[in-house]
């Protein structure tokens, strides 16, 4: 099987911090991961490099085993479908909802672009909103809207920052099966998130990240039963 993500030996330094330290790692097509660990650990460093944000000190990663994401511009990254969602909710407001999924299909939508548009609405549960503005949403509602503009553009890698971060029980439940909605062979979805029981519901594996390198990797139930995951990070 053909891995999504391949992480080799990458290492980020900020001045003389290492916010990465010679991490390596592999996320399957098929597959959500979740990627934990305490603050500082490195998880929004890696998000960064994988999406060209930020700039590799030394090591690389391979997307779909072929391209080389730390030498290409975020641009190339993102049209070669591998995209990202960003923490903060970053719609616009002034255009309705179904205009702001619309431009995530990009300059070109095609014939069949406005029913992808309406697909997609249907799969984040906000067909009834599709007429509104934007900024008359709720901010789970926005936080589904912003997946939808990221997921209606068919990414095989979906990268999610913290994607529970301020949404009430019933809002992070809805985005658990979302989730599980998005789920497909030919993706890979990588999770950023401190909600560990949400983590727990959404994925196939965890990273822990720890100073910038992998403590642990396996199922959520095994990291709770990890010493050192319970020591650096879970029995805080
Ligand atoms: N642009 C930057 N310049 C300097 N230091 C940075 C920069 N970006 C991140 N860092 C530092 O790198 C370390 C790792 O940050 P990162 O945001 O990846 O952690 P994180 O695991 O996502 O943490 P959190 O859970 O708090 O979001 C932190 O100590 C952070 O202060």
């Amino acid at each position: 099987m053909t891995v999504a993500v391949l992480v080799e030996g990458l290492t980020v330094e900020f001045g003389r911090f290492r916010a990465l330290n010679d991490l390596s790692l592999a996320i399957d097509y098929g597959e959500v991961r979740g990627v934990v660990g305490p603050n500082g650990a490195g998880k929004t460093t890696l998000l960064d490099v994988i999406s060209g944000v930020s700039r590799a000190k030394a090591g690389r990663v391979l997307f779909d085993e072929t391209m080389e994401l730390t030498r290409a511009s975020e641009a190339e990254i993102a049209r070669s479908g591998v995209r990202r969602k960003f923490q903060k909710p970053s719609v616009f407001e002034a255009l309705t909802v179904r205009d702001n999924v619309a431009i995530g299909l990009g300059a070109k939508p095609g014939a069949d672009g406005p029913e992808k548009v309406a697909r997609m609405l249907e799969t984040v549960g906000l067909t009834s909103e599709a007429d509104r503005l934007a900024g008359e949403l709720a901010h789970g509602q926005k936080q589904w809207l912003e997946i939808a503009m990221v997921v209606v553009a068919e990414p095989k890698v979906l990268m999610l920052d913290e994607p529970v971060a301020g949404l009430t029980d019933e809002e992070t439940e809805r985005t658990a099966a979302l989730v599980k909605a998005l789920r497909s062979p030919g993706r890979a979805i990588i999770v950023v998130e401190h909600d560990m029981d949400f983590v727990e519901r959404i994925s196939d594996r965890v990273t822990v990240l720890h100073e910038g390198r992998t403590l642990f990797e396996g199922s959520m139930a095994r990291a709770r039963a990890d010493a050192a995951v319970v020591d650096v990070y879970l029995g805080r």
